[in-house]
């Protein structure tokens, strides 16, 4: 299941990608290929399997936007099933991978909906910044240049797994009705907020930083210097240890903003 093969179609291609394939060399072949469509994806560590399972996500693109259809094998039956986007039930780091079928089955293969048609997305903040400026010598970057300024995006912020234990973003951005979203604003005109429509999703990063959280340490564990929304573990330390820092982190936000933060990652016996 570590291969992944092309098929040409009349305007789009088709990727079967095995679910031990790493997700980061997906991006990079597909994109040094010419192919659009995960380039904003690059760096998310992992495999291929691992992506549906929380709809992986960044610089306003997710999986589900690409995903054509997601093949699983049921432990219990050993029957193979194909889903497709909609039977997966993607939502904001949310899938049916994480509800109903959690531990009932395992995902064996991708099937992607690439395009050599440039479709550069590129409006998402930090991304919109860097490539702004080659807009007028480059009118359309490659693939292959939207993944490489993902990656030094990420690496001047994310810090790097194998160097210091992290699992990315430890809460989800919460989501606000628009009338509790409009009344920070006025209090916090500078806080990030993303397109109303009944809820305004807030950036977490940015509502730890105003705690003045960012770079704390708390024994075993901390909160990036760079990255507020990425707990470090610097080694040692338990389970409790680490919910005990979420879990302060989590009240000091909801005391002076008043929402609670949600953990991202799925978590084994947490208390
Ligand atoms: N922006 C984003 O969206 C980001 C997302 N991430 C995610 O964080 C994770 C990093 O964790 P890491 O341990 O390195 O990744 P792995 O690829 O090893 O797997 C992560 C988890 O996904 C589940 N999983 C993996 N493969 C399959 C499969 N074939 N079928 C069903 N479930 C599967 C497993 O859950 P289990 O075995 O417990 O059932 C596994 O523990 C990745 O899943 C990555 O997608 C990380 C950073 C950023
Ligand atoms: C790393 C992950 O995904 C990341 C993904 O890489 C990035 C880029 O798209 O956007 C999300 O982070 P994020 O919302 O913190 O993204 P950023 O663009 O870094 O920050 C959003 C806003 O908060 C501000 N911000 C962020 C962190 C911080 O310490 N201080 C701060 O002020 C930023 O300046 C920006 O205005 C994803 N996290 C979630 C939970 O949605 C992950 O899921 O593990």
């Amino acid at each position: 299941m570590q291969q992944y093969w092309l098929n040409q179609r009349q305007g789009h291609v088709l990727a079967y990608v095995g679910a031990g394939v790493n997700w980061h060399t997906l991006v990079m072949e597909t994109a040094a290929r010419g192919l659009w469509g995960i380039e904003n994806l690059a760096l998310i560590p992992g495999s291929c399997g691992a992506a549906p399972v929380q709809n992986i996500g960044a610089y306003g693109v997710e999986l589900a936007d690409t995903l054509q259809a997601v093949q699983v094998m049921e432990l219990a039956t050993g029957q193979v099933k194909w889903l497709d986007t909609q039977q997966c039930a993607f939502g904001y780091r949310e899938s049916i991978f994480k509800g109903a079928l959690a531990g009932r089955v395992v995902i064996t293969q991708l099937v992607l909906r690439l395009s050599r048609t440039p479709a550069p997305r590129l409006g998402y903040g930090d991304l919109a910044i860097r490539l702004a400026g080659s807009s007028t010598s480059t009118p359309s970057p490659t693939p292959l240049a939207v993944a490489e300024t993902v990656c030094a995006i990420r690496r001047e912020k994310l810090p790097d797994p194998h160097k210091l234990a992290n699992a990315g973003s430890f809460f989800k951005n919460p989501l606000v009705p628009d009338a509790q979203a409009a009344q920070l604003l006025q209090q916090y005109p500078a806080m990030p907020h993303f397109p109303p429509g009944g809820q305004t999703k807030l950036a977490a990063g940015w509502l730890i930083d105003q705690c003045g959280l960012k770079g704390m340490r708390d024994g075993a564990f901390g909160v990036h210097q760079h990255q507020a929304l990425v707990l470090v573990h610097f080694g040692g330390g338990n389970r409790q240890g680490l919910m005990k820092t979420a879990d302060y982190i989590a009240d000091q936000v909801e005391t002076r903003f008043g929402m609670r933060l949600e953990p991202e990652p799925r978590l084994i016996n947490p208390h």
